[in-house]
């Protein structure tokens, strides 16, 4: 896909057909939508059948066109259409955190009256954006991230009721005190517990052990529980003036593990190593001498599991090692918790505490 650097507010789209009236228009939230890419904002030119080559053969369509196939969003919001980068979001990085992260703040600051935003996202990484720019964004009003698992070229596309439905969470009024927000198939999900568990069901994105927070039935939204733990406004992180982020790589456990990958990581320079380690936070005996040649190198270990759900525990010797569990956090967002804590601290009691905290 072409990969458009430009961040580019476009001017407010005019409702298409009848004008509402201006009793209905006072009560419309203002939404701005961010095209960042992704299946949601991708059209095959193979036809309605194409699930599949759509991201490397297909059109980028930025979010004004993509508006503009979904006139019944007018009804909803009054929407602000922001251009940003369509990449595929396997693409995605601390660079396009960083500018999503300001794009965000520029809104806030230039557009007072907008109540939330809404940022349009490949699916492979989502959950990964969704909990960076929940443990940075510093501004009140909601986001929410929205993908789609067919394009909206395809038969039985998802992508229009899920940017309807985003829409209409972003511009709800208990939105705000959720943090980051992931909202497909009519469900709605927290930034820290969400996670791509199908590669092609509509059903893809779960959140293990808690579950969805809210969900949006015949257009209400409906919320039943609110995350807890330490995010954006009230986070110690911020990476709007952050070069890059600490290198931190994913180790994961198989049987059979001798610890080359542990050792290569630590050879290509990494200063933190998740490991999704066997379920319950254990280790093989190679990859716990591994890790310890690690720490001697200064290198930051942090145990999640492979398990896909559940705490990392960590038993006395691997404690006694400073190794930090990851809590309950997949690997992939607790990669992106240690990247963001190192840039702070590499002790262990203090990486700890951190783990415990968001
Ligand atoms: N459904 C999707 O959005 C996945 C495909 C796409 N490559 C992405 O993650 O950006």
């Amino acid at each position: 896909m072409q990969k458009n650097s430009d961040i580019n507010i476009v001017n407010a789209i005019s409702p298409i057909g009848q004008q509402p009236e201006p009793s209905e228009v006072a009560a419309k939230p203002k939404i701005a939508l961010i095209g960042a890419g992704g299946t949601i904002s991708t059209r095959s030119t193979q036809g309605s059948l194409d699930l599949v080559n759509y991201m490397t053969d297909g059109v980028t369509m930025h979010v004004d066109e993509l508006v503009q196939a979904l006139p019944q969003v007018h009804a909803i919001a009054d929407i602000v259409a922001v251009k940003f980068r369509a990449v595929s979001s396997t693409s995605i990085a601390f660079e396009e955190w960083k500018a999503l992260t300001q794009t965000v703040d520029q809104i806030a600051a230039t557009q007072p009256d907008v109540d939330g935003v809404v940022i349009l996202h490949g699916t492979a990484t989502m959950e990964e954006t969704a909990y960076m720019l929940h443990l940075t964004c510093k501004v009140n009003i909601p986001i929410v991230l929205v993908g789609a698992q067919r394009p909206l070229s395809a038969l039985s596309s998802d992508a229009p009721l899920n940017l309807l439905n985003a829409v209409r969470v972003a511009g709800h009024a208990q939105t705000r005190g959720m943090g980051v927000l992931v909202c497909l198939n009519d469900e709605i999900h927290a930034a820290r517990e969400v996670t791509k568990a199908s590669t092609a069901r509509l059903h893809a994105f779960r959140s293990p052990d808690f579950g969805i927070i809210g969900q949006i039935d015949a257009g209400e939204v409906a919320f039943y529980r609110q995350p807890l733990r330490r995010w954006g406004p009230n986070s110690q992180f911020d990476i709007r003036d952050m070069k890059q982020l600490p290198r931190v790589d994913i180790a994961y456990a198989y049987a059979g593990d001798d610890g080359a990958v542990i050792r290569a990581l630590v050879n290509t320079g990494a200063k933190g190593i998740v490991i999704a380690a066997f379920a319950g936070g254990r280790l093989s005996t190679a990859q716990t001498s591994a890790c310890r040649e690690a720490q001697h190198k200064g290198v930051v270990i942090v145990l999640s599991t492979r398990a896909g759900s559940g705490k990392a525990m960590i038993d006395a010797q691997l404690q006694s090692m400073g190794m930090v569990a990851a809590d309950n956090l997949n690997p992939q967002k607790a990669r992106i918790l240690l990247a963001l804590s190192l840039s702070q601290t590499n002790d262990p009691e203090q990486l700890k505490h951190i783990f415990a905290s968001y």
